[in-house]
């Protein structure tokens, strides 16, 4: 898809270089983490100050009892335990989606999860996934994220990294402006969306959605996606993308499941936001409806 922007280039090429991974899970994590590292060493061949992978790198089951089996704890995740190995290593930050078992022994319901994890491996930013994804397309897919999935009920402070101050969100978020804005509000430069999204609903809106909340947010958004078929009935739409506060699309794959992992790679300077900021204060009427 041919995408016009017809403004001036606001942002030059310049700031920190980011590796944005699109991967295609499965139920096999020895799989996915073997396509993680492929990314990781191509990330960092191009010398990327850090690295994004998608929601649920470490594994999308074919239903959700086989997703629910598959659930480990971060401390006995071989998944888990390899990344941060591989974070270690290369002294090189890695945000990454997966699942994580409830607080409640009892639960029969798991968590969807953003994990931060630092320059020497450990993790140190955990975000749970707020909304959850229900879905019904006559004919098409039908997901009902909530039967497996326990919702976060907090919003995760911005924290600090290589590239500003980062929001951390997941997927299905991306919907609701009320997150981001709040992210905004507490300073965030970077508005991260980890997907899984469906084919039909990221043709309709993936796009849209995602320029809009760097637009209104005037922050960067990067959105590390899965893509292709991950079993007989689930595929993802991919388009892995990064995108400036000005809304300028600075890097996206496609929708095609290659052979190899693929890597994104763009410069992120967080000075252009810092100066868009300044030329277009985005002053809100909180004296006239609530603040987020
Ligand atoms: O199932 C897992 O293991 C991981 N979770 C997901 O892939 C989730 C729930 S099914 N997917 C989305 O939220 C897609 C949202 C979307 O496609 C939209 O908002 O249009």
């Amino acid at each position: 898809m041919v995408l016009a922007v017809s403004v001036p280039s606001a942002f030059e090429t310049q700031g920190v270089k980011v590796a944005i991974g699109q991967i295609c899970s499965t139920s096999s994590m020895t799989h996915n983490l073997s396509q993680c590292r492929n990314i990781i060493s191509k990330a960092v061949t191009a010398g990327a100050k850090a690295v994004f992978f998608p929601e649920a790198s470490d594994y999308i089951g074919s239903s959700p009892s086989e997703s629910l089996s598959l659930c480990k704890p971060a401390k006995s995740s071989p998944f888990l335990l390899g990344l941060q190995a591989s974070a270690r290593k290369h002294s090189l930050p890695i945000s990454v989606g997966v699942h994580e078992p409830s607080d409640d022994p009892a639960s029969k319901r798991i968590k969807n999860t953003l994990l931060w994890i630092s320059a020497k491996g450990e993790i140190t930013q955990r975000y749970q996934k707020l909304h959850l994804f229900d879905l019904e397309i006559p004919g098409g897919p039908s997901l009902r994220e909530s039967n497996t999935t326990e919702p976060g009920n907090e919003i995760l402070p911005p924290f600090e990294s290589v590239i500003g101050k980062i929001g951390a969100m997941i997927c299905f978020d991306l919907r609701f402006p009320e997150i981001s804005l709040s992210l905004k509000r507490q300073g965030t430069d970077v508005l991260l969306y980890p997907s899984a999204f469906t084919v039909p609903t990221g043709q309709a809106h993936w796009l849209s959605l995602l320029r809009a909340r760097a637009i209104e947010c005037e922050s960067f958004v990067i959105a590390a996606a899965q893509v292709g078929a991950h079993n007989e009935k689930r595929t993802s739409y991919g388009h892995s993308i990064v995108i400036s506060p000005w809304g300028e699309v600075l890097g996206e794959l496609d929708g095609e499941k290659k052979d190899e992992p693929e890597v994104l790679l763009v410069d992120i300077d967080l000075e252009k936001a810092v100066e868009m900021r300044k030329r277009l204060p985005l002053l809100r009427r909180t004296d006239v409806y609530p603040e987020v």
